[in-house]
């Protein structure tokens, strides 16, 4: 093999030679030094080592030419300087104090190389109007490590932070700190005249109120946090692959850590989408090393999570956990978009090669992201869908998986995902091999892999899907007395997307540490942000208009309740999934169950029948039955709250999904 010149390779013609073909260097012998040297090769051309060390590094070419400088007479619009300059003014915008006069001073690049930030950085203070009442906080630089690059980011994780480390695969492992969960109970929305009327409040809501003014302290105190450093990072990137429905978001955050997880989950930006990308529609202020002042009104505990949908803003205190970034953005989404007729779904999603789309409704960890990332289907996504009158599109640009017990063989597209460029929460490694065990629960049990979607193989791209066809509802039973499959008719596919049944699994909530029966609405009322029935109504107009199968699915247990019985074996779901989607299990032969009403099939390839019927798997009928109606009283006890309230514009609808929960 030899370089041709063109920096390809290619196989001598002459194939007679034996051995390797002699490698060609281009570099011309004519000019080298007169002084004894091996004759290895040539010798770099620099002089000293900092001289060395800025050939390694070339400064990346503007995404379009800077007219006027270079295409000499053009109409110049917009210098790359003057756009740099814009950028920092728009984000020092984004972290001004409400009470100080300017934003802080802000230049690009990282502190630790300023020989090495390029002259427009340098320059950059001189662009800032001179403050009136100057404070130290004026005086000193902020530097503003902007859109970083998977590589450059993790290099700030491990030179800066503790615990950063690269695992075997390439994955960045690193920490999430005290909090290796969501904190529901530290969320806080701002109750104002809009909001008031608009949002759901009160009972079983997950919007806890704060006032304005409150907002604005906990706003001050992060924005303060984050001047205060040398660096801060921040991303401006999309959510929603829908172009017509895409959201421009900032994160400002002072962890690479947090950068890199954002880099994955959100829509990545071409840089010419980046060049022209304005003004955010919403922004995020992640200073979650830093506690919120548990003297300030509202606040329970020294976490605090608040959104503002007037102002566009969203303040993080007292937690680094990064799953908080992402299920507060999808908290704005399910404000915004029903506002615009769009459906918000915590959902997975993917699709078949004859375009069929199935959803995959459910809690945290009962299976979206294991059951959506299926070798045989396009991904759409994992966990955040729109339903709009054009179809389904992603929120996000990236998967959230999670890790306990991940295995090559069971979930080989999520395994292989782990690699670098991958944000890997809170797992344990050897400390010389830097294998991942993904067994241990040490840190805890919520462990992550963040990577972006593209990582897939069958990954959709542009991640849009026609309307679906199928609409699975997820549920992990940890009493073991759901079938493992049933297919429901639309007031039951309603009655339990309000339901939102599941056993929380461990540890993806701050504070649960087993499996308990627990009911969200919309299979996410953590996130949701209006009435269930709104979602719900809309959810159900839908699948009438394109006529979508509604099912259940029991990815927990068999054979007795948690403790007793055993979580049903992934490899059968996949199977009962994989009847879903060729539409053969719609064919089957149903019967009804008892209490429920739920029609299960008598037969699914690949699966033991008499699964299939929780009550053959229970040696103790009689606790069986015991445990379905207890069950099923949870079930009704929970709805009660829903029935005083009308699901869409049909009195029937709603009638019917009152009559759709069990029986006893
Ligand atoms: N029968 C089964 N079906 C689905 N998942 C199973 C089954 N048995 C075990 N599992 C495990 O359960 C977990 C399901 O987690 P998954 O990441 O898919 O949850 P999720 O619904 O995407 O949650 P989140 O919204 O928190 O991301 C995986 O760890 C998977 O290996
Ligand atoms: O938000 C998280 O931490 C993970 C997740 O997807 C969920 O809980 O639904
Ligand atoms: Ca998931
Ligand atoms: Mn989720």
């Amino acid at each position: 093999m030899a370089a041709n010149g063109n920096g390809e390779f290619s196989f001598g013609k002459g194939t007679a030679r034996k051995g390797l073909a002699k490698i060609q260097t281009t570099l011309s012998q004519k000019n080298k030094n007169e002084i004894c040297h091996d004759d290895s090769g040539p010798t770099v051309r620099a002089q000293t080592i900092d001289e060395l060390h800025s050939l390694q590094r070339k400064r990346s070419a503007p995404t379009t030419p800077i007219q006027g400088t270079q295409a000499q007479g053009t109409f110049s619009p917009i210098s790359e300087e003057e756009r740099q300059k814009q950028q920092l003014q728009s984000i020092s915008a984004s972290l001004a104090s409400l009470t100080r006069e300017t934003g802080p001073r802000l230049v690009r690049g990282d502190p630790a190389r300023k020989a090495e930030t390029p002259r427009v950085a340098a320059d950059v203070h001189h662009y800032f109007t001179p403050t009136i009442s100057v404070s130290d906080s004026s005086l000193k630089f902020t530097h503003v490590l902007y859109n970083l690059s998977p590589a450059e980011l993790y290099e700030q994780a491990i030179k800066y932070e503790k615990g950063s480390f690269i695992a075997s695969s390439g994955a960045l492992a690193t920490l999430s700190g005290a909090k290796t969960g969501r904190s529901p109970r530290d969320k806080r929305v701002v109750r104002d005249e809009t909001t008031e009327d608009e949002l759901w409040w009160g009972k079983g809501s997950p919007n806890i109120e704060m006032d304005e003014h409150t907002f604005l302290v906990n706003r001050e105190r992060a924005v303060d946090y984050l001047n205060s450093l040398e660096k801060v990072f921040v991303n401006d990137q999309f959510l929603n692959w829908d172009p017509q429905h895409r959201i421009k978001v900032r994160i400002v955050s002072a962890r690479a850590y947090h950068s890199l997880f954002m880099h994955n989950m959100c829509i990545r930006p071409t840089p010419e989408e980046l060049e022209n990308f304005g003004t955010p529609d919403f922004t995020i202020y992640n200073a979650g090393q830093f506690p919120c002042n548990r003297y300030t009104h509202y606040m329970t505990s020294s976490t605090s999570i608040d959104l503002n949908l007037a102002r566009r803003e969203m303040v993080i205190l007292g937690t680094q956990y990064a799953g908080e970034m992402k299920k507060g953005l999808f908290s704005v989404m399910h404000y915004l978009m029903p506002k615009r007729q769009i459906l918000s779904l915590h959902s997975g999603c993917n699709m078949g090669k004859d375009g069929d789309v199935a959803l995959f409704f459910g809690l945290s960890g009962t299976g979206k992201t294991t059951l959506s990332t299926d070798h045989n289907r396009y991904l759409i996504g994992d966990d955040e869908h729109c339903w709009s009158d054009n179809g389904v599109s992603n929120i996000e640009g990236g998967c959230y998986a999670k890790c306990i017990d991940l295995s090559r063989e069971k979930e080989p597209d999520i395994w292989n995902a782990i690699k670098f460029g991958t944000v890997l929460e809170n797992v344990v490694f050897d400390e010389h091999t830097r294998e991942v065990d993904y067994s241990d629960k040490s840190v805890t049990e919520n462990t992550r892999a963040a990577y972006p979607i593209e990582y897939i193989p069958n990954a959709k791209l542009p991640c849009v899907g026609p309307h679906p066809k199928n609409v699975i509802l997820l549920a992990c039973d940890a009493f073991g007395v759901l079938p493992p499959v049933s297919k429901l008719n639309l007031a039951q596919t309603m009655y339990h997307f309000i339901s939102g049944y599941t056993a929380l699994v461990a540890g993806t909530e701050d504070g649960i540490k087993e499996p308990t029966a627990t009911f969200s609405a919309c299979f996410g009322a953590a996130f949701i942000m209006l009435h269930p029935t709104k979602y719900a109504a809309m959810l159900a107009e839908k699948m009438q208009k394109h006529g979508a199968t509604g099912w259940l699915v029991n990815t927990g247990w068999s054979g007795g309740s948690y403790g007793y019985g055993s979580r049903i074996k992934l490899p059968y779901t996949r199977k009962i999934i994989d009847a879903i989607h060729s539409g053969s299990l719609l064919n089957a032969t149903y019967k009804k169950t008892e209490v429920f009403g739920l029609e299960i099939p008598t037969e699914v390839e690949g699966v033991p029948s008499e699964i299939l019927d929780p009550m053959n798997t229970w040696a103790d009928k009689k606790a069986y039955k015991e445990t379905l109606l207890k069950l099923a009283g949870l079930f009704r006890k929970n709805f009660e709250t829903f029935t005083n309230y009308k699901i869409g514009k049909d009195k029937k609808l709603t009638e019917e999904i009152l009559a759709a929960g069990p029986i006893f």
